[in-house]
């Protein structure tokens, strides 16, 4: 892989600031999904080396957590410059591991480095509060404390900003963490090892291990001395965690799989909804959490808005990311393909109409032509299933109460769109409709000042924000007694 700067590209874990190889000798090729050439092979780190991680960020953890968080932002805001100054190769290493279009991988290291710079900030406002007393003579408090080595597991569709919208949180908090890449995009992830280092965050706490998914995961879940474990992947996984951290008691946060639906109501004009409508199902070619899955259309515009729709995915490119002008990168491995081919097949036998997509066009053998179909009903698994691929399936609808059920109609409740300029009806959906996050008339929503989250099977918790930092926080009350000078208690 050609870049400015070649020590970015690193083929071994990172344990405790030293690069690592495997004790027993197992690895992993790194393929480019566009192409099917391996990129390089990384290590599989064995139980005891994954432990001996752990016991590095325990030692570590004594002198982060002591540096004020002046200090901590000022390290941080070093490892953003870095991000910053090293974009394109990053953003190169992103499209060759996982295969979206260069210009989506350089706004992902804008969008992974703008967390680092947030947290970095939001690291000096972990206040504490003040509480009236209740108890004679003592004043009343809380203070916040690092909740100690945050182990994060992230997946291979955003293999830079899942990871920083964690670390620089937990790194913000006083916490050292242990950082589980997908296997599929090791790369970004032992990018930003290179750069925090170099950043000056001191060895043992930023730690990147790889290995076999269920056993390093197993491991970190079965550690005590882990005490928090953040997960951004698939809700299947996602369960399994939560089971695992159970017999620690971890402190857990669950980012997981989306099912979104994208409403578009009778007033909107249809040209200008499908175009939007375009951009929230495609982006990463469909492989995003916030994809709009289930695309909802009021019944006197659905036929426009199909055309339109048809017409605007018609145009965009599909082809290796590195190319200039191309929309829409591969699909990360052959399951995927062959997932969402089941998923078209399914939709088929069951009455719907496949508008667009033609298979035989497909560039190479990881790559899926937008898909449209319409007529798509709730027993289709295109819609029960978060199907992170490039089809898009449409349903018509009649009012609003019926579209309201229609889209909660899901066990995910990640994020929902709704294109209408009607407030009465914007303000119905966006209070019956059971999301962590709604937008209305935008299809970008996320960035660093946003609570990122689902309920139901979407996850736990909240990323990025005001209360994202909270995550790796405990609250420590205390009471003290005894104070003869208190006055008014
Ligand atoms: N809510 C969000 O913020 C968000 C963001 C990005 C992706 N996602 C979700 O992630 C999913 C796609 O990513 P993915 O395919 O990498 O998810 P995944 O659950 O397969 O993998 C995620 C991580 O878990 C590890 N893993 C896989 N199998 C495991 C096992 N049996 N035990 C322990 N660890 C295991 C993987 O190696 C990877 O590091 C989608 O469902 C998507 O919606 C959610
Ligand atoms: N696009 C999402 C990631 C989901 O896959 C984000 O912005 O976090």
């Amino acid at each position: 892989m050609k870049l400015n700067d070649p020590r970015l590209l690193r083929q071994h874990a990172y344990v405790n600031g030293k690069w690592t190889h495997g004790d027993g000798g197992r690895e992993e090729a790194v393929v480019d999904p566009a192409t099917g050439e391996t990129l390089g092979h990384i290590p599989w780190l064995e139980a005891e080396q994954i432990r001996g991680a752990v016991d590095a960020a325990e030692a570590a953890f004594v002198h982060w957590r002591a540096l004020r968080a002046d200090e901590r932002c000022e390290r941080l805001l070093a490892w953003y410059d870095l991000l910053q100054q090293h974009r394109e190769d990053l953003a190169t290493i992103m499209t060759r591991e996982q295969g979206k279009p260069l210009p989506d991988a350089r706004g992902e290291v804008e969008y992974g480095a703008s967390f680092v710079r947030w947290f970095a900030e939001e690291g000096k406002r972990t206040y504490g509060e003040t509480i009236p007393s209740h108890i004679p003579n003592a004043a009343l408090g809380t203070i916040k404390e690092p909740v100690g080595i945050a182990a994060l597991i992230t997946p291979w569709n955003f293999p830079l900003a899942m990871i920083t919208r964690k670390a620089a949180a937990a790194l913000a908090a006083g916490c050292p963490v242990i950082v589980k890449p997908a296997g599929e995009t090791p790369f970004s992830a032992l990018a930003l090892a290179e750069l925090a280092e170099r950043a000056g965050i001191p060895a043992g706490i930023f730690n990147v291990v790889l290995g076999e998914p269920a056993e390093v995961s197993e491991i970190l879940c079965a550690e005590a001395r882990v005490k928090a474990l953040s997960f951004t992947g698939s809700t299947r996984v996602g369960r399994l965690l939560l089971e695992q951290s159970a017999h620690t008691v971890k402190r857990v946060s669950l980012e997981l799989g989306g099912n979104a639906p994208f409403i578009v109501g009778p007033d909107m004009d249809p040209r200008e909804a499908a175009f939007a409508a375009v951009a929230a199902k495609f982006q990463t070619a469909g492989q995003d959490c916030l994809a709009a899955n289930r695309i909802l259309v009021h019944e006197s515009i659905h036929d426009d808005f199909v055309a339109h729709f048809a017409s605007r995915m018609a145009a965009l490119t599909l082809g290796n990311g590195l190319e200039p002008e191309v929309d829409l990168g591969p699909l990360i491995h052959g399951q995927a393909v062959d997932k969402a081919s089941a998923i078209v097949d399914d939709a088929l036998s069951q009455g719907a109409t496949l508008v667009a997509g033609d298979q035989s066009q497909a560039p190479g053998p990881n790559f899926f032509v937008p898909t449209l179909l319409t007529g798509v009903t709730p027993k289709m698994k295109v819609w029960r299933e978060e199907n992170f691929a490039p089809v898009a399936g449409v349903t018509a609808y009649g009012d609003d109460d019926e579209v309201i059920e229609l889209a909660n109609d899901t066990e995910y409740g990640l994020a929902a769109y709704v294109y209408t300029h009607d407030i009465r009806r914007i303000w119905k959906l966006l209070r019956a409709l059971e999301y962590g996050m709604v937008s209305v008339n935008s299809v970008k929503m996320t960035g660093p000042p946003v609570p990122f989250g689902g309920v139901k099977q979407s996850g736990l918790g909240r990323e990025g924000g005001n209360t994202g930092i909270d995550e790796y926080l405990e609250t420590k009350y205390y009471c003290l007694g005894a104070l003869g000078s208190v006055s008014g208690s």
